[in-house]
């Protein structure tokens, strides 16, 4: 059957001409599976159009279904004689068609549209490259100024961009350098498909010389610093969550200054299950900011919430429909970071500043908890099991 590929071209199935590498519209993600519930005849032209920008063969096996997906979805189910034996393309396609059976048009056009968004969601990481005129490389973040506006990218999309002990320093590093650098304000955002996954859980899997009580202390101070740098950050801070969020990731979005999400976000924080408990100041700020009946939804019972849920809590500032998300929001920070600069600084650090005692506070017995926590049975076996058996949490 391999053979048999080997006469198709990657992209004719569809009749689309593949794109150059030029027209690569980069990190651009459309609809999840929610989104695209009864997706339009738009959201249909459009994916199309997004498959014509695809750099990576998606394969045969893919190629058909997209074929057969877009003939159920312009044509309905097929109908057409069957290909005789050698004529072996064109069975393979019309095999892939009739495989479709009585889908109706509706369902074919979404199914279409979310297989296209899932692969030019797994090919952003590959276009997210250190852009130009960056001042400093990180090995776990892109990080740029332009336009008034340092842009820090958690860049580990095959991990979900989980936290590494590295990340943590060098967004730490990336925040100081933001804080002082010319830009009027510092946007922070994930590259592929999802915003970040939290804190990396192989952070706790490799004991140094003195022992878990000595890796629980040293992770302690990290996150002390860590959360440090965000209470103290001097300059309009905004969270561009571009998928979904966990963990602490989660926690530290109260001390952004605006969060905006696109409609394919979600927001949960697995602390009970992982036999940990709040970072990032949310004990303080979430039920501050939601009431606390809510606020322990989510940190005790590991409520996940929709963007929309987490904006009607004020988690979130605004939600974007995720095909205009990146357009519609980049178009706005940039209309931001035209405003005098000091005025913004200044008028944040009043907003702010009344609480940062009490914040730095909180983050102090957050990491005392914690640190305690780390050494707990729950945690260890929690960590363990997401290990060994690949479980969800
Ligand atoms: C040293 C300082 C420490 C400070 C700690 C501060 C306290 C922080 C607390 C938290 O953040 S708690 C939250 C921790 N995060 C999680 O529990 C999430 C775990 N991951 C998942 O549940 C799932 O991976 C997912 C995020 C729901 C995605 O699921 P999906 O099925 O879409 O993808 P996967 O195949 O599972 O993931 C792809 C790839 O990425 C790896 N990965 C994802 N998240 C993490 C993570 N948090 N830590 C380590 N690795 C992660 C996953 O294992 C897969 O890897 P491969 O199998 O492809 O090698």
């Amino acid at each position: 059957m391999a053979a048999v590929f080997k006469f198709l071209s990657p992209w004719r199935f569809y009749g689309l001409a593949r794109a150059s590498k030029a027209s690569f519209i980069p990190c651009v993600q459309l609809h999840s599976t929610n989104a695209v519930m009864g997706a339009t005849v738009e959201d249909f032209n459009r994916a199309k159009e997004q498959l014509s920008t695809l750099k990576e063969d998606p394969g045969n096996e893919v190629k058909l279904k997209i074929y057969a997906l877009f003939k159920q979805a312009t044509q309905g189910p097929c109908n057409t004689s069957k290909p005789g034996m050698l004529d072996f393309v064109n069975k393979a396609k019309w095999d892939a068609w009739k495989s479709l059976g009585s889908v109706s048009q509706e369902e074919a056009r979404q199914k279409y549209v979310e297989l296209i968004t899932s692969l030019v969601a797994t090919e952003a990481p590959a276009v997210a490259t250190q852009p130009a005129g960056s001042a400093k490389v990180f090995q776990t973040l892109l990080v740029s100024t332009e336009d008034n506006i340092t842009a820090i990218r958690l860049n580990r999309p095959e991990k979900k961009n989980a936290i590494t002990v590295e990340m943590y320093n060098e967004l730490i590093e990336a925040l100081d350098l933001a804080g002082k650098d010319d830009s009027v304000i510092t946007v922070m955002t994930g590259s592929g498909d999802y915003y970040c996954s939290g804190n990396d859980l192989n952070n706790f899997t490799n004991t140094p010389a003195g022992g878990v009580e000595a890796l629980a202390k040293k992770s302690g101070e990290l996150l002390r610093g860590y959360v440090k740098a965000y209470i103290d950050f001097p300059k309009p801070l905004i969270a561009v969550i571009n998928g979904p969020a966990v963990g602490v990731s989660v926690t530290l979005l109260g001390l952004f200054d605006v969060v905006y999400a696109t409609e394919r976000a979600t927001f949960h924080t697995p602390f009970s299950q992982l036999g940990q408990s709040p970072e990032g100041c949310s004990s303080y700020l979430f039920p501050k900011m939601m009431g606390a009946a809510k606020a322990s939804e989510m940190l005790l019972f590991n409520k996940k919430l929709t963007a929309a849920q987490a904006c009607e809590l004020g988690l979130v500032t605004e939600v974007f429909p995720d095909n205009t998300f990146q357009t519609e929001v980049w178009t706005r920070l940039k209309a931001y970071a035209k405003l005098p600069r000091n005025s913004l600084a200044l008028s944040k650090q009043v907003i702010r500043g009344v609480e940062k005692e009490k914040l730095h506070a909180v983050n102090d017995a957050e990491v005392e908890r914690l640190v305690e926590r780390w050494l707990s049975d729950e945690c260890m076996q929690a960590i363990m099991s997401f290990f060994q058996s690949k479980s969800k949490l």
